[in-house]
């Protein structure tokens, strides 16, 4: 069966100066997907999330999504592009000055023809998706927990209803408890709204719990994707290291635990 390719990756180069972070990179999303982007630090895993969503062009190679040139194509067909995808960042990169509802609010102003209560109505149902309370929606970001933020920032690229969310490590410095129910969160989102997922993570546990597939940089490119029990087997001394260390050992005992 063949699978619906939604990104689509080739030759893609991105360097800093004389610093080359990815060289000749290639990459095939699925749809429906949650892909899991894992690397040492500094091998390029947040600049491929920022080259994919649009936010900084590649030196060179091509992108296709939803089967568009989504480098050389007009502004108008790029702005479509963006709004059927959504990216978390990190810390939730909130405007601090804004409520949790007019930050989700932010991407739906682009959308012509939408009243303030519908805006309004909208927000509240996506805060209401990522799993905070109704009156979350009244604070501002410094009023919250972390993890808190982090489900805004998810509210706010839910927005829209991508079809594409693109996710920064989004379980850094959340408790293990509060890890594991943003992961049952992205799960049950994407098997609900049908989302491809693109989460950039170190975290072992929520690559058990939430991944149907792996891709792993190296090298300056994507030098392996496959399931969890494939990257088992992979024998490249990071790759075992990191899929079979002592945390890596821990999040399987996890895993079987909750089976
Ligand atoms: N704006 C920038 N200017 C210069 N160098 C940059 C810039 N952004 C990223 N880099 C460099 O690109 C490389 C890859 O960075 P990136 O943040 O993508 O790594 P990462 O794999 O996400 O790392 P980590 O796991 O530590 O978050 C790093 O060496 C980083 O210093």
């Amino acid at each position: 069966m063949s699978q619906d390719v939604v990104i689509k990756l080739r030759g893609i180069r991105n360097a800093f100066g004389p610093h080359t972070v990815h060289e000749n990179l290639d990459l095939d999303v699925y749809r429906g997907e949650v892909l899991g982007v894992v690397g040492g630090s500094g091998s390029g895993k947040s600049v491929l999330l920022r080259c994919i969503a649009g936010l900084r062009p590649p030196q060179a190679g091509t992108i296709e999504i939803f089967g568009q040139d989504a480098l050389n194509c007009t502004e108008a067909a790029r702005l479509e592009i963006d709004q059927r995808m959504g990216v978390m960042f990190q810390d939730g990169a909130l405007f601090s000055s804004l409520t949790v509802r007019e930050n989700v609010e932010v991407p739906l102003r682009t959308i012509d023809g939408l009243d303030a209560g519908l805006r309004r109505d909208l927000a509240d149902l996506k805060i209401a998706m990522s799993g905070l309370p109704y009156k979350a929606g009244d604070n501002y970001p410094s009023e919250l927990s972390g993890g808190m933020r982090k489900r805004a920032g998810l509210a706010r690229a839910l927005a829209l209803d991508p079809e594409i969310v693109f996710l920064d490590e989004p379980t850094a410095g959340l408790d293990p408890i509060g890890a594991s129910a943003f992961d049952e969160l992205i799960k049950g989102l994407s098997r609900a709204m049908g989302l491809t997922v693109f989460l950039v993570t170190h975290d072992l546990d929520t690559l058990h719990a939430t991944c149907d597939r792996i891709a792993v940089l190296a090298d300056k490119r994507v030098k392996y994707t496959g399931t969890m029990e494939e990257m088992l087997k992979i024998d490249h001394p990071w790759v075992h290291e990191y899929f079979h260390g002592p945390r890596a050992r821990a999040a399987i005992a996890t895993k079987e635990k909750a089976q």
